[in-house]
């Protein structure tokens, strides 16, 4: 019997399957790891955008939890969107007393602009999640709405990044430029010491729907798999490259990215990149 590693995904929900929940569960089958899901929301979304959103209630968020924890121990979890500061208090809780890698992704709004998250929980996942974080993956909107810094070039990456690690309590920061202009699309990796740059060609496309959940969930893969971070957010960067380079011309929105796109590695980019599914 091989050595099974398990990951656990705690977040929303995409119907349409690129985005959230989906998603993960996607990248972790794609990882090779047992994946597990504790859902926070149901999310009626597609690739045009969110069209509308119902909170689970916390006694039953708690009661998902309690269905995993006590039964399979995963290797490593991730959070997603988690709505209220009551939800994030209750995953506190558990996550207090797992010895799992955790990968907090802060989800604010969807790539639509719907805000996934209340406004008033940013000071939340701040308090109660950052600090038990082994890694925090912020986009640049994200990175601002924590510390309050204008990101516009490395410099104010760079202390972001470090209030996040130093002032909040996280192990490590991986802030994601590919919201910000260029040829390339850049990551910073912080671990309280060193950057680490990871650095990836921009592919021209709308069609990124789920970028953030599947790269965030690839490195959670990586790291139940026992990798080290930097070992992990390498695999997981050329994962969800090559999941953006082979992404789905599906929908009537922006269309999603490729789960399987790493499998694709030797295949020709067509031209305009993405592949037509019927
Ligand atoms: N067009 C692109 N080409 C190549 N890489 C990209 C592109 N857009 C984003 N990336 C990369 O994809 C990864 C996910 O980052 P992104 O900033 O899109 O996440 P996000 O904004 O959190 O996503 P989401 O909107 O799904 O929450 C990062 O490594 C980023 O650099
Ligand atoms: C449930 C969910 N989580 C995250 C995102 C961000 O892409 C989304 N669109 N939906």
């Amino acid at each position: 019997m091989p050595d099974v590693r398990s990951a656990l995904t705690i977040a929303g929900t995409d119907p349409s399957g690129g985005a959230g929940i989906q998603a993960d569960l996607k990248t972790f089958q794609e990882r090779e790891v047992y994946g597990m899901s504790v859902i926070t929301s149901l999310v009626a979304q597609n690739t045009t955008g969110v069209q509308a959103i119902h909170h689970v209630p916390v006694t039953f968020l708690e009661q998902q939890l309690e269905s995993i924890f006590s039964d399979i121990i995963p290797a490593a979890v991730k959070t997603g969107m988690i709505a209220s500061e009551e939800m994030m208090q209750c995953i506190a809780a558990v996550l207090h007393k797992s010895k799992a890698a955790y990968i907090m992704d802060p989800v604010m709004y969807a790539k639509s602009g719907h805000a996934l998250m209340g406004e008033d929980s940013r000071d939340a996942l701040k308090s109660h999640l950052v600090p038990l974080a082994t890694l925090v993956t912020p986009n640049v909107p994200e990175a601002e709405e924590l510390t309050g810094i204008r990101i516009d070039d490395e410099s104010s990456i760079k202390t972001a990044a470090k209030r996040i690690v130093r002032e909040y309590g996280a192990k490590a920061v991986l802030l994601k430029g590919g919201h910000m202009e260029g040829a390339f699309a850049a990551d910073w990796l912080y671990d309280g010491e060193n950057f680490t740059s990871f650095t990836a060609e921009r592919v021209q496309t709308k069609h990124t729907h789920g970028t953030g959940c599947t790269y965030s969930a690839a490195i959670t893969a990586e790291l139940a798999k026992g990798r080290s971070l930097q070992q992990a957010v390498k695999v997981g960067k050329e994962f969800v490259t090559d999941a953006i380079r082979y992404s789905l011309q599906l929908g009537k929105g922006n269309g999603p990215t490729n789960h399987w796109g790493y499998r694709l590695k030797s295949v020709p980019v067509q031209e305009e990149q993405h592949h037509e599914v019927y």
